[in-house]
């Protein structure tokens, strides 16, 4: 046995073995402003990631939610498939949701409940049949989430932060089988910045991890960089995160001296970066 396999856990094992597969996974969308009408927003990917923690950097709108979002089957592929553990997200999309928790980087997206205690149970309402261990449960959850006192308030009243680490409560308390974060700690501080992503590397579920926090991506084993809907590096995490660096200090250098057009041949202020594509994990 291993020491990854310890950490996992034998049953767990089983599962990452199965891991999350993309097979020529494409997304398109309609938009009346181009030729056609229709836009890709990511391009054909064929990944099966098994490794516990997979960390996707990328510039702002290069296609890193929608990758994040077909792993439970809030985006379905416009050609290609997308499996989970076995499971289709066309076919099986209830199924897949019980297995990948999934947080989104805007928590008002998430939270539907008047107050942090009532949104956890919601969340954990297949979980614990038993009102009061629910309600235990519940408030033992936001207590680790440093929201003890905050159970009975209005949602509306948390700071963004507060909200944030709500989301994140409320899915982790279910233990999905599968963990998919976009950008989790955008809103919170140093302390629970730190305390999250050790939170993250901790877990004995797969996780996989959207995040402009570079440092927080070097610690995984598995680094995707999606730029301009390709996954432009699939591997070593230092290697790729040195390249990407590189060229975003680049192309900030020519928004900043007003060469934006000559660097962005892919738009949206990005490099085009195609030619530097790197395949397979290390
Ligand atoms: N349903 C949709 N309809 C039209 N365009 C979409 C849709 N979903 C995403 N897009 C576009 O696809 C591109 C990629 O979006 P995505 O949210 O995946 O980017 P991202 O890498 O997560 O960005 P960020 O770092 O800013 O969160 C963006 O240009 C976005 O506007």
């Amino acid at each position: 046995m291993t020491d990854r396999d310890r950490t996992t856990g034998a049953h767990d094992r089983a599962g990452l073995d199965e891991g999350l597969e993309l097979d020529a996974a494409e997304v398109r969308v309609a938009d009346p402003s181009v030729p056609g009408g229709v836009r890709t927003i990511l391009h054909p990917v064929s990944l099966r990631l098994t490794e516990r923690r997979v960390a996707v950097v990328g510039p702002n709108g290069s296609g890193k939610s929608t990758l994040a979002r077909l792993l439970n089957g809030l985006v379905l592929p416009t050609s290609g498939s997308v499996r989970v553990r076995g499971l289709d997200t066309r076919r099986d999309g209830a199924r897949v949701r019980s297995v990948v928790g999934f947080v989104f980087s805007d928590p008002d997206a998430q939270l539907v409940m008047p107050t942090p205690l009532e949104d956890v149970l919601l969340s954990l309402r297949r979980h614990e049949r038993d009102r009061a261990r629910r309600e235990t449960r519940a408030r033992e959850v936001l207590a680790r989430f440093g929201l003890a006192d905050r159970a009975d308030v209005s949602v509306h009243a948390l700071s963004g932060g507060q909200k944030q680490l709500l989301a994140l409560a409320g899915v982790l308390a279910t233990e999905p089988e599968v963990l998919v974060c976009d950008e989790p700690t955008t809103l919170l501080d140093l302390r629970w910045t730190a305390h999250v992503d050790a939170l993250l590397a901790g877990l004995p579920q797969q996780v996989v991890h959207v995040t402009h926090d570079l440092a927080a991506a070097a610690t995984a084993d598995r680094l995707l960089v999606v730029e301009d809907g390709h996954v432009v590096h699939d591997g070593d995490p230092a290697a790729g995160i040195a390249a990407y660096r590189e060229r975003m200090l680049a192309s900030a250098h020519a928004l900043a001296t007003g060469h934006a057009g000559a660097a962005s041949a892919a738009g949206d202020g990005q490099v085009d970066v195609r030619s530097t594509t790197t395949a397979g994990p290390a």
